[in-house]
């Protein structure tokens, strides 16, 4: 890897309705680092991360993905980025082992993963031919962080991902953040809990934390 930024955010500003969350921010990222956004409820967490995933237009700044700006490359930026946000992303009336091999027809997608084997290891191996919406929120939770390890994308943006998890839950994210950044990739997360095994963490305070 170089040493180049590979998100790089610059000036961005973000207003909703009448409220001004944050102006003038700036971070970047390297390959193998985590950003842990912290701030009260409010200020503005959930905003940034749909900023950085597009689905919300920034008032001002820019965001540079591997040294070019995102505008000028978007579809490539969307193929290197998966997006967990504050709803799992799943279908109910689909099997968990349905809803990852739809996901195929959807993103660039591991050759060598093994949907049935990911939710096993997910603790879902009693639960991958049952409709996802009879199943535990937790549960959900859990198929829809499977698709992670799916997703052939290096950037994570992830919402509140131990929402509903127990404390092995939260432990196997954990696990999968930490894999995840030791091949190199990178994460923005949202959480008000501390991460406590994962290396290479870096925070961004929305407000004074
Ligand atoms: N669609 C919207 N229109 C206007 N204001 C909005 C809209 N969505 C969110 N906001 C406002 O933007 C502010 C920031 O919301 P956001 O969800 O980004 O905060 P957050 O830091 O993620 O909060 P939390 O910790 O509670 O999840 C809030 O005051 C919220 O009321």
């Amino acid at each position: 890897m170089n040493d180049m930024a590979c998100l790089a955010v610059h000036e961005l500003e973000c207003i909703r309705g009448d409220r001004l969350l944050f102006s003038g921010l700036d971070f970047e990222l390297h390959a193998g680092e985590l950003l842990h956004v912290l701030g009260t409820n409010g200020s503005g967490k959930t905003s940034l991360l749909r900023i950085l995933c597009g689905l919300l237009p920034a008032e001002n700044g820019e965001i540079r993905w591997c040294g070019r700006p995102v505008a000028e490359q978007r579809a490539a930026y969307l193929q290197d980025l998966a997006y967990l946000g504050h709803h799992p992303g799943i279908k109910g009336e689909l099997t968990p082992l349905e809803n990852l091999h739809l996901l195929r027809h959807l993103y660039r997608i591991r050759p060598d993963a093994d949907p049935a084997a990911l939710l096993t290891e997910a603790g879902l191996g009693r639960h991958l031919d049952v409709p996802a919406r009879t199943l535990s929120a937790g549960q959900r939770q859990r198929i829809g962080l499977t698709r992670l390890r799916l997703q052939q994308a290096r950037l994570w943006i992830l919402d509140e991902p131990f929402t509903s998890l127990d404390v092995e839950g939260v432990a196997w994210v954990e696990g999968l953040l930490e894999a995840h950044l030791q091949t190199g990739g990178l994460a923005v997360l949202t959480s008000h809990q501390s991460l406590q095994r994962v290396a290479n963490v870096r925070t961004l305070c929305l407000t004074s934390c």
